[in-house]
């Protein structure tokens, strides 16, 4: 045997998504369109040219003006003419060839060019300079030799280039220096690094051959420690905290749990409380008011095709007794005996993790476990549903069908299909209250993923063992519920929105009816069930939910008259119902 209960005494008050939307708004995006969105959004901003490390790309924005452009198109030696024979062309005499006369060449006086005029040339500062020069340099001698090094030299060939030899020495000690000390840690880190540390060859070499040879040594560095600190709070991962000043930590001497000594925790006696110890609740001391405070509402008029006037008294009934509390008996519903199945044995595999039967303790609410034994009856699923499609384990089983009572099957169809009814109808009276057409529903609920639960309740027995509770108080979490109990007084009560605890007790002829978490218009009102009569009591709750596939979320008309955004986003009922069911019983317990 197994666990499982959906739809029954289930999970706490959720207020998730409410109502129900129009075909067209209802379709929700997939994660699957926000994945295309995202990667859609990355490929605009992620350059696809700079082919992930960018070499070209960077130099390209760096230094624009200063790369040569290539004007001559490159030329396919493979696409020159090429004569067919070599062997057939004329014999060249190189002695034959003509010779310029370098005699004839106008001489030229050295003298007469332009020299720059070192004196006139502006300072240099050598941080500076020497800085600029390291980055450049590293660019240009360490990570990219070819391409950087390969465009820049061949532009720079074409330019005028000084003779630096022809320039005055330059004393190093003598120039100016910027007073590092005022430098942020960060750029001067870098600055220094360049100048004085990793690039002396890159600068003396290939820049300025000419110069003396510079000992980096030499050159004044500054005093990183007296540099002040700038590292705002909000980028503490800049700061180089002055780490020296904590204590060196040992992790050997670091105290370690021993996991040996931990005691060993039992899973399944984590999460849910041992019943028998708690407090014995006496029902007769709790305060409950009196089941007179619950509506009665006649829906005959959208059972047997009422005229309009019936209907819209009937409506304004449902309506106002959804809104003030939530619950209420409805009469003539036009089911003439609803039929009780009797408690028998039952001896049944269960055929997924949610249909068939649940022994006493066995279901959870409020992570307590509900004195009670439940069966519990989904909606079938054909080989097209959703469950299939998504292999959902949960519910993707069929109904056990115990050997007693011999039309067990039979009884439980007939039975749905008359609550079926009488659910269509209260929800044609809702549409209709809200101002809708009374139909409006119809699609969403024309094959309801409805869930019966056959349950039977021992009393309770306060002196005995101090059980606590027949059923935790709990919302359902569907559409609507149409309770069916015998004739057991005092168990089922109501948190009214005053928030008195109100008996249901049941009204021959009539079911009592609540909302569930999905009509969240209304209020999805608290119930709980506390049975300490003598007898064994037996309720049938039938959930009349929306299809598994219905997308809920709050009606526009709703909305709109609230003023006031949407509260809920869009829900597929099924995905609420899976959630609602995977925490909803004891699996550890489950055989
Ligand atoms: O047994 C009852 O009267 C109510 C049961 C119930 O609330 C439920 O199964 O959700
Ligand atoms: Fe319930």
């Amino acid at each position: 045997m197994d666990a499982g209960v959906a739809g029954a005494c289930g999970a706490a008050a959720s207020g998730s998504a409410s109502v129900w939307a129009d075909d067209d708004a209802a379709k929700p995006r997939s994660d699957s369109d926000d994945a295309d969105d995202a990667d859609d959004d990355d490929d605009s901003v992620r350059p696809r040219g700079a082919a992930g490390r960018r070499p070209r790309g960077a130099a390209g924005r760096r230094h624009p003006a200063a790369l040569p452009r290539r004007r001559c198109r490159p030329v396919d030696p493979a696409a020159l003419p090429v004569a067919d024979d070599p062997a057939a062309l004329p014999a060249v005499d190189p002695a034959a060839l003509p010779v310029a006369d370098p005699a004839a060449l106008p001489a030229v006086d050295p003298a007469a060019l332009p020299v720059a005029d070192p004196a006139a040339l502006p300072a240099v500062d050598p941080a500076r300079a020497a800085g600029a020069a390291g980055r450049r340099h590293r660019g240009a001698a360490g990570r990219r030799p070819r391409g950087a090094a390969g465009r820049r030299h061949r532009g720079v060939a074409a330019l005028p280039v000084a003779d630096t030899a022809a320039l005055p020495a330059v004393d190093p000690a003598a120039l100016p220096v910027a007073d590092t000390a005022r430098c942020r840690p960060s750029t001067a880190g870098r600055r220094h690094r360049g100048a004085a540390g990793r690039r002396p060859r890159g600068a003396a070499g290939r820049r300025h051959p000419a110069l003396p040879a510079v000992d980096p040594a030499a050159l004044p560095v500054a005093d990183t420690a007296a540099l002040p600190v700038r590292c705002r709070p909000s980028t503490p991962r800049r700061c180089r905290s002055p780490t020296a000043a904590l204590p060196a930590v040992d992790p050997a001497a670091l105290p370690v749990a021993d996991t040996a000594a931990l005691p060993a925790v039992d899973p399944a006696a984590l999460p849910v409380a041992d019943t028998a110890a708690l407090p014995a609740v006496d029902p007769a001391a709790l305060p409950v008011a009196d089941t007179a405070a619950l509506p009665a509402v006649d829906i005959a008029a959208f059972v047997g095709g009422g005229d309009a006037a019936a209907k819209r008294r009937a409506a304004a009934a449902v309506d106002a007794a959804c809104r003030d509390c939530g619950f209420f008996y409805v009469v003539g519903h036009g089911v003439a005996a609803p039929a009780t199945p009797q408690k028998d044995e039952v001896s049944i595999a269960r055929t997924d993790l949610a249909r068939g039967y649940q022994r006493i303790g066995q279901n959870i609410t409020q992570y307590a476990r509900d004195w009670h034994e439940g069966f519990d009856l989904y909606a079938p699923v054909g080989p097209d549903h959703t469950i299939r499609k998504r292999g959902l384990r949960t519910l993707a089983g069929t109904n056990p069908v115990p050997r007693n009572p011999p039309d067990f099957a039979a009884i439980v169809d007939d039975c749905v299909a008359k609550m079926r009814r009488v659910g269509e109808a209260i929800m044609h009276a809702m549409a209709f209250g809200l101002g809708l057409d009374e139909n409006f529903f119809d699609s969403r609920m024309d094959d309801s993923f409805w869930v019966m639960r056959l349950i039977g309740y021992p009393p309770l027995d306060p002196a005995a063992d101090g059980v606590g509770i027949s059923c935790g108080e709990h919302t359902d979490y569907g559409c609507l519920t149409i309770l069916n109990t015998d004739e057991t007084t005092g168990a089922l009560q109501v948190k009214s929105k005053s928030g008195e605890w109100i008996t249901a007790d049941p009204i021959p002829g009539a079911f009592v009816i609540n909302i569930g978490d999905m009509v969240n218009i209304y209020t999805s009102t608290l119930h709980r069930v506390i049975h300490t009569k003598g007898n064994f009591r037996v309720s049938v709750p039938f959930f009349f939910e929306p299809n598994f596939d219905t997308v809920v979320e709050p009606l526009p008309i709703c909305v709109e008259r609230s003023g006031r955004p949407p509260l809920h986003k869009p829900v597929m009922y099924g995905d609420h119902l899976l959630r609602k069911v995977g925490g909803n019983f004891d699996i550890s317990s489950a055989e």
